[in-house]
């Protein structure tokens, strides 16, 4: 038992936001957590995605659901056809087995033959052939065997990749926002990857490691039952120092899993708060909480070692010594008259092959136990709900948009209670309301990124839920204070709204958005990298390629996150003028941070708690809505004030 490979698969998990400080692993707790996060279904039947040529049906996804009683099997379901590979590759490696078994066997005939004093030069060199030929079949058979696994499971990794990537898609939307990039990309990427090796070699290898022992300790007894049963005598002894090894494993594992997540926590904190540490010249060992989850995260480490040390080491010294009992029963029997040399010679030989495989497969406990890890957290995805949808395009009515009696909650808590509300085509609708009143989870909602826990949120008289997403996509555009870019050129970010647009038409609405200059300033114009996230560009810029990718994509609905960060007034004019043209003849829905942007809309709905608290114009809205009127008049006094 291999402690640090155990935990260090799991701990490293932990690590949020990308950040990672060991190469696999992560706890389930996570991905647990992250499902429960999730707003409830509403029973309805979902519309699955194409199964993909080769891939087994989701039933075999819902067998793994929850914590996997197998992982591996959970993973060999999922390599759909390349189960056959495995099949082979298993094949091969038992093939292999008994040709490994064969020098040992040959060895024992030629010391056999030393004993009978054989003086038949061929009898040797056949042996010798037959030891050569019983290694090559071992060689080929193994190499082909691991290759053969290894094609197996890169099928099954891009498989599962592919599988979770699929998933997002179908899950609500606001459930890959609220999830932090960092850690589904870890998962996607480094603990998929992690699971490579040993799904490789477990299948071909422990079955053979675990073959081995048994066909030797099958053809000792063949050869001579008491000194087979002598042979095995340290296996029990072995066991049982082993048995105290794995004593309180699950109290230490948890321990030292726990100490690995909240030095994760305590980096990712350290990371990210790198700025203000700095500033006030701390270093990573003054920062306290930093460094007491290193100290704390050793000494776990360092503790369960301790607390295996004498079991591993007994059990080390104990297993493989068979020559201990072998040797001196051997020399009895043979003195004794009921044993010939030969067969004691061979007995001691192939004692000696069976712990060497034995050992290799208990190593892969540990190995085992990070790929349940593993994919537990790609359950952990894989079991999100999934957002109900349509497959085929509805016929809606127009684009008016009605909430009727929408109810929805983040996991359990309700945010927004009983709304009802309905939004005119070509129309200006502002949300307004305090801070965390429900107006972006509103909006969201519109949008589909979530779906409503009851009640029915339609587009042109259509449920969003009976549209596929596509039809929704197409309907409204949603523009955030921060839209994404993708590290890729100006251009195809743009692109990006209308997938297929001309270079021309991208220009052109570059040019409405009032990004053209900035565009054409940059060192390489429209072919220019923007980095991930967008990160070359500053935040108003960025905002302005939103808008031209929300131009391009025309959709008749607009959602607008109404900006506050792009405060300098050069800024802030070209990008209303931008918006302006987006919305022209739209139906434009503004959730409005500074109310005297909005006081020409055509409806203003004040949100306060999860509820319509009031809904009129600006001057309606004044007169008769204290909470509006409180609003905008601190509104206007801190804008005077600054
Ligand atoms: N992903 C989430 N998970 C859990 N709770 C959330 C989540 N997003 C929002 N909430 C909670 O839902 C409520 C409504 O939030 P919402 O963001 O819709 O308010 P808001 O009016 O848009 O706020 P703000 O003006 O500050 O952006 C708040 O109590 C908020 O804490």
């Amino acid at each position: 038992m291999d402690v640090g490979n155990t935990v260090s698969a799991d701990v490293a998990g932990a690590t949020e936001e990308g950040v990672s400080l060991e190469p696999v692993g992560a706890t389930g707790t996570v991905a647990r957590s992250e499902a429960a996060g999730t707003p409830e279904r509403t029973g309805a039947p979902v519309a699955a995605a194409e199964p993909e040529a080769g891939d087994v049906p989701e039933t075999a996804v819902e067998e793994g659901r929850g914590r996997p009683a197998n992982p591996v099997a959970l993973l060999l379901s999922w390599s759909g056809e390349k189960r056959s590979w495995y099949v082979a590759s298993v094949l091969l490696a038992v093939i292999g087995v008994a040709g490994s078994i064969v020098p040992y066997f040959a060895v024992g005939q030629m010391i056999a033959g030393v004993l009978a004093q054989t003086r038949d030069f061929a009898f040797y060199l056949g042996w010798c052939g037959i030891a050569a030929a019983g290694y090559l079949i071992y060689i080929i058979c193994h190499n082909a065997s691991t290759t053969l696994s290894h094609k197996a499971t890169f099928a099954t990794i891009s498989k599962v990749r592919r599988r979770l990537a699929d998933k997002l898609t179908r899950v609500p939307m606001g459930y890959v926002l609220d999830t932090p990039s960092g850690k589904l990309k870890n998962i996607m990427v480094e603990k998929v990857d992690s699971i490579e090796t040993t799904l490789a070699h477990v299948v071909p290898e422990m079955t053979s490691n675990l073959l081995v022992p048994i066909a030797v300790i099958v053809f000792m007894f063949t050869l001579d039952w008491r000194m087979a049963l002598i042979a095995l005598v340290t296996l029990p002894i072995g066991f049982i120092c082993y048995m105290g090894m794995m004593r309180d494993y699950a109290s230490w594992y948890e321990k030292t899993v726990q100490a690995g997540e909240e030095m994760s926590a305590a980096s990712v904190e350290y990371v990210g708060g790198i700025e203000v540490i700095k500033a006030f010249g701390q270093s990573a060992s003054s920062y306290e909480k930093f460094s007491n989850a290193v100290t704390r995260y050793a000494r776990s480490f360092i503790d369960w070692m301790h607390h295996c040390q004498i079991f591993q080491d007994g059990g080390l010294a104990i297993w493989p010594a068979t020559l201990v009992t072998v040797l001196p029963a051997g020399c009895f029997f043979v003195m004794e008259g009921t044993l010939d040399p030969a067969t004691f010679v061979m007995v001691a030989v192939l004692s000696l092959g069976i712990f060497p495989p034995l050992y290799a497969a208990m190593s892969f406990i540990d190995s085992l136990a990070q790929i349940g890890t593993v994919v537990e957290q790609i359950t952990g995805i894989l079991d999100v709900p999934e957002q109900r949808r349509a497959t085929s395009p509805a016929a809606t009515d127009g684009t008016r948009i009605e909430l009727e009696n929408v109810r929805f909650s983040y996991g359990r808590e309700e945010v927004v209670h009983g709304i009802d509300l309905t939004i005119e085509p070509n129309s200006v609708t502002a949300f307004v309301g305090p801070s965390g009143s429900g107006k972006s989870t509103l909006a969201r909602l519109i949008a589909g990124f979530w779906d409503a826990s009851s009640g029915a949120v339609r587009i042109g008289g259509v449920s969003v839920n009976d549209m596929p997403p596509s039809q929704l996509m197409d309907l409204v555009s949603f523009v955030e204070q921060d839209n994404y870019l993708f590290d890729d050129t100006v251009m195809e970010n743009i692109r990006m709204g209308k997938p297929g647009a001309s270079d021309s038409e991208v220009i052109e609405v570059a040019k409405q958005s009032g990004c053209y200059e900035f565009i054409e300033s940059l060192e390489h114009g429209f072919e220019t990298v923007v980095g991930g996230s967008g990160g070359h560009l500053s935040g108003g810029e960025r905002q302005r390629i939103a808008i031209a990718r929300a131009m391009l994509k025309s959709a008749p609905i607009v959602i607008l996150d109404e900006a506050t960060a792009y405060t300098d007034p050069e800024n802030e004019a070209v990008i209303e003028a931008a918006v302006g043209k987006l919305v022209a003849g739209k139906t434009l829905i503004v959730i409005a941070h500074r109310l005297s942007t909005i006081t020409d809309a055509d409806s203003i709905v004040v949100v306060a708690d999860g509820r319509i608290e009031a809904q009129g114009t600006h001057g309606e809205l004044l007169a008769t809505c204290p909470l509006y009127a409180h609003m905008y008049e601190a509104h206007i006094d801190a804008k005077d004030a600054a």
